[in-house]
């Protein structure tokens, strides 16, 4: 188990590799940590403390867009799983996005889900998954308890989104991008403590 933030224990794991009896989870790709995901993040540990349950984030290695070849990552993973970390889960599994990997169907995923028990499942509108994009929150919904959150929006109403940043990005905006990623204040008020990240590459061989 690695060592998370100032006194949080957050545990890393390969996909499969973790059974839980019970669990709040939330899922996606999470490259750049925006507030959107901030606010699946907190929602899911706040369901998972009043639960008296394990919070689990499951992502992804690379986000499967840079996979694809259709975007560049935010961050890198380190960079990612220390963003995460602030937010004190008590796990987080990072799946090898890879040719193997995408041909698991929706069916595979929510059979791997099951191992974790989740009471509750908490992603965003637009959340896809299994090979070709089959499954969706809907879908989730008919197996676990899960809630949809709405989409959290800047100012303008546009929603923010990592796309969105990395175009903001490409436009020489990065004032406008940081905005949107909310990041840098809560970084320096969270000294990282790298031998999380260290235990992950264990992990990892
Ligand atoms: C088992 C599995 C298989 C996937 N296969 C594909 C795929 O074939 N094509 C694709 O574009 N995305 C695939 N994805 C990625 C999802 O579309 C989606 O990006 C991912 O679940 C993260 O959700 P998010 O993009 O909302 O963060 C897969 C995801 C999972 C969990
Ligand atoms: N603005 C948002 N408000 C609420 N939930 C969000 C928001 N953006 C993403 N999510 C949710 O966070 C999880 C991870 O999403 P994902 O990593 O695909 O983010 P994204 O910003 O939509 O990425 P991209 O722009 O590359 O598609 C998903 O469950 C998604 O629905």
């Amino acid at each position: 188990m690695g060592k998370g933030f100032g006194s949080t224990a957050v545990a890393f794991h390969r996909d499969g590799e973790l059974a839980l009896t019970a669990s709040v989870v939330t899922i996606g790709a999470f490259d750049g940590v925006h507030r959107g995901h901030q606010e699946l993040l907190r929602q899911t540990i706040a369901a998972a403390q009043r639960r008296c349950v394990p919070a689990v984030v499951y992502t992804f290695d690379p986000p499967p867009k840079v996979y694809f070849g259709q975007a560049e990552a935010l961050t890198s993973l380190d960079e990612k799983l220390e963003r995460i970390a602030t937010f004190a889960p008590d796990h987080v599994i990072v799946a090898d996005f890879n040719q193997v990997y995408i041909r698991r169907t929706a069916a595979d995923f929510l059979a791997e889900l099951q191992l974790l028990h989740p009471r509750e499942v908490i992603v965003g509108e637009d959340f896809r998954f299994g090979s070709c994009k089959g499954g969706t929150a809907q879908l989730l919904r008919q197996h676990f308890n899960t809630r949809i959150l709405p989409q959290v929006r800047c100012g303008n109403g546009e929603i923010v989104s990592s796309s969105r940043i990395r175009s903001l990005r490409r436009s020489g905006l990065a004032a406008a991008a940081s905005a949107l990623e909310n990041w840098r204040d809560i970084v320096t008020a969270s000294p990282v403590n790298r031998s999380s990240l260290a235990q992950l590459e264990v992990i990892n061989q």
